[in-house]
């Protein structure tokens, strides 16, 4: 282990190195992801041009095409069928089943506490209904046993009406004769929103009888549910056994543009940042990004394995006894590979896990019994900072310390403000799901990223390199050689 007093010596694995970086930057083509495409197919162009989320998404799109510095010939794109590639005349008069993940945090007054899925939701929904489709809208809430009032979709009604421009009508049930009666006497361009689907336990057991029901409800159907595609539940996969057209909406298509996409065919050097509690939880993203990345940050609770796993005193930091060789057989991968994987070399550590502990800032060599590490430290924030310098695409996933405790947020505050300034300089920034996204909503930077899941688990999932369900089942796109 490097000593970490002085920067020059952080990295366990030496710092990126001019032929690492070179030799991944060679115009080598790598085999097509699952989904990889030329960058402009399936934004519907129609939304985005109307919606400033999309705009700079198809502005980045396009900067990306004039900067991609690699060519790639022969391939072919497996990009999956977009709500955009339906022209009006499928969508005029049509009933239109858009599974979403309206899945939002409720307060004990049941009043949303963050729309952001609500308002991903929303280019898809404007779209149809700009189109005059009839949009029967479905999602869950939370994991309910049975019909449990407390998960009803009834409070997202009036933020989804103002947001959508439309008075939203809402389904007490999400089959039967009720809800077909709502189906039958909907407008063109209106919109009914079904109630929760995981009050059937049929939802998510996938039941083939409970898939047909939705699916007979409507006449094609949109999964603009990303958080959700992970599940091969009724409602995001059976159903497409029964409906066709199946299509993505505009939201799990920009989903998978930039955490498949952009991750499998970055503009390099590209730099991944991982961190969280434990390496256990992020073992297949790790290795799956080693595959693809030129430089790896590991912060969070994690690192504190790879210290013990190097033979280093960690006091009572988190640790994961049982995969100390794990730690030690990806250090060994990413050296490999030549993967610059940087691990903090000084970090803040506390007296006891509390948000008032006693604190102070040692060499991660040099933590003293009794004392946890709940933070990065400034150094290695500094050295984090350089190596992000040089980046061309970033992606992060989890933070880099207890950032719940003002006192241990420091690191990832950094972190957040770092991809911000980066993202202003061009750089394509993503946000993989889960805790960074708070970390980044509370600096008050999530505007200028260049993309921020809205699926924690899905988000995962995809970086893992597998194959989410409610993907799969969609129509592929007509195939098209990229360039
Ligand atoms: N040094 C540390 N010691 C203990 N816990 C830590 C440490 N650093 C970060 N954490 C905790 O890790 C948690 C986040 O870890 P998690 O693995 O869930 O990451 P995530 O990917 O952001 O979230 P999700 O899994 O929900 O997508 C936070 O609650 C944070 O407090
Ligand atoms: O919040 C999420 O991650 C999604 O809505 C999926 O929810 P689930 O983990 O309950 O399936």
């Amino acid at each position: 282990m490097a000593s970490a007093a002085s920067p020059t010596t952080l990295s366990l694995i030496p710092t990126t190195s001019s032929s690492s970086t070179t030799s991944r930057s060679s115009p080598t083509v790598r085999l097509p992801s699952r989904f990889l495409r030329s960058p402009l197919r399936g934004l519907g162009f129609a939304a985005a041009a109307a919606d400033p989320l999309f705009s700079a998404h198809v502005a980045s799109k396009l900067q990306s095409l004039k900067t991609s510095a690699r060519p790639i010939t022969g391939v072919v794109s497996m990009a999956k069928r977009s709500v955009g590639d339906l022209s009006p005349a499928d969508l005029k008069g049509k009933k239109v089943f858009v599974r979403a993940d309206l899945n939002v945090p409720l307060d004990d007054s049941q009043n949303i506490t963050d729309d952001t899925r609500i308002r991903a939701a929303v280019p898809t929904i404007k779209h149809l209904i700009s189109n005059g489709a009839k949009v029967i809208l479905s999602s869950h809430l939370g994991r309910p046993k049975g019909v449990t009032p407390k998960y009803s979709l009834a409070p997202l009604v009036p933020r989804l009406s103002e947001l959508i421009g439309v008075e939203v009508v809402k389904a007490d049930d999400c089959i039967g004769p009720d809800v077909e009666k709502l189906v039958a006497s909907l407008p063109d361009g209106g919109v009914l929103l079904l109630e929760n689907v995981r009050f059937y336990k049929e939802e998510e057991k996938n039941d083939p009888g409970f898939a047909e029901k939705l699916a007979s409800l409507a006449d094609l159907y949109v999964n603009d549910a990303f958080g959700t595609a992970h599940r091969a539940h009724a409602s995001t996969e059976g159903v497409t056994k029964f409906l066709r057209p199946s299509v993505a909406g505009f939201l799990l298509q920009k989903e998978l543009d930039y955490l498949d996409g952009a991750v499998s065919n970055p503009k390099r050097p590209f730099a991944a940042i991982v961190g969280g509690s434990k390496v256990s939880s992020k073992i297949g993203v790790i290795e799956s990004l080693l595959e693809k990345c030129d430089i790896l940050l590991l912060g969070g609770g994690m690192i504190f394995t790879f210290y013990k796993a190097q033979g280093l005193s960690v006091g009572s930091s988190l640790v994961e006894e049982d995969k100390l060789d794990l730690a030690t057989t990806l250090l060994a991968k990413a050296k490999a590979k030549g993967v610059s994987l940087l691990l903090p070399t000084d970090v803040v550590i506390a007296d006891k896990f509390a948000p008032d502990a006693n604190s102070k800032i040692v060499p991660a060599s040099a933590i003293p019994d009794g004392w946890m590490g709940l933070d990065i430290g400034p150094d290695s924030v500094k050295t984090f900072n350089d190596a992000l310098e040089t980046t061309k695409t970033v992606i992060w996933n989890g933070p880099m310390g207890v950032f719940e405790f003002d006192k241990f947020a420091v690191g990832t505050e950094a972190v957040a403000k770092k991809l911000a300034e980066l993202s202003g300089k061009g750089v394509t920034t993503i946000i993989g799901g889960g805790d960074s996204v708070a970390a980044v909503e509370k600096v008050g930077v999530a505007e200028v990223m260049s993309h921020i899941s809205t699926g924690g688990g899905a988000s995962l999932e995809l970086l893992e390199g597998k194959i989410l369900p409610g993907v799969d089942a969609l129509d592929e796109a007509v195939a098209v050689p990229v360039r």
